[in-house]
């Protein structure tokens, strides 16, 4: 299983992964990506569940027309870990890819 990240560990991922934050009160990492329009948000959604099925890492996420807020911790380890990190910039790629704002 994959273990929490340490304090250092923690600071020097979010340092790296520009746009996100940690949520207040948990220890986790969330990220707000505003696209052109439903279609654009909903392709993203798609290429992300799919990565994250593949990586056995699944993101908490919500979507409302063109914006999709998403939360990454892992949940088996009660915080952050090496896999919220990697899914990050893997989802950071994908927003990019479908022109996130
Ligand atoms: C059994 C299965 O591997 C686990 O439940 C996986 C699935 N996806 C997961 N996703 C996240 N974000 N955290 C987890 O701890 C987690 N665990």
């Amino acid at each position: 299983m994959a273990t929490r990240l340490t304090d250092n560990e923690r600071a020097a991922a979010l340092a790296e992964l520009t746009g996100w934050s940690l949520v207040e009160g948990r220890e986790a990492i969330t990220r707000r990506f505003v696209f052109a329009d439903f279609t654009a948000a909903f392709g993203f959604m798609t290429h992300v569940a799919l990565m994250a099925e593949k990586m056995d890492h699944h993101p908490e996420w919500t979507n409302v027309y063109r914006t999709v807020d998403i939360t990454l911790a892992t949940h088996d380890a009660g915080g952050l870990t090496g896999l919220d990190v990697k899914l990050a910039r893997k989802i950071d790629r994908a927003a990019t890819a479908a022109g996130a704002d």
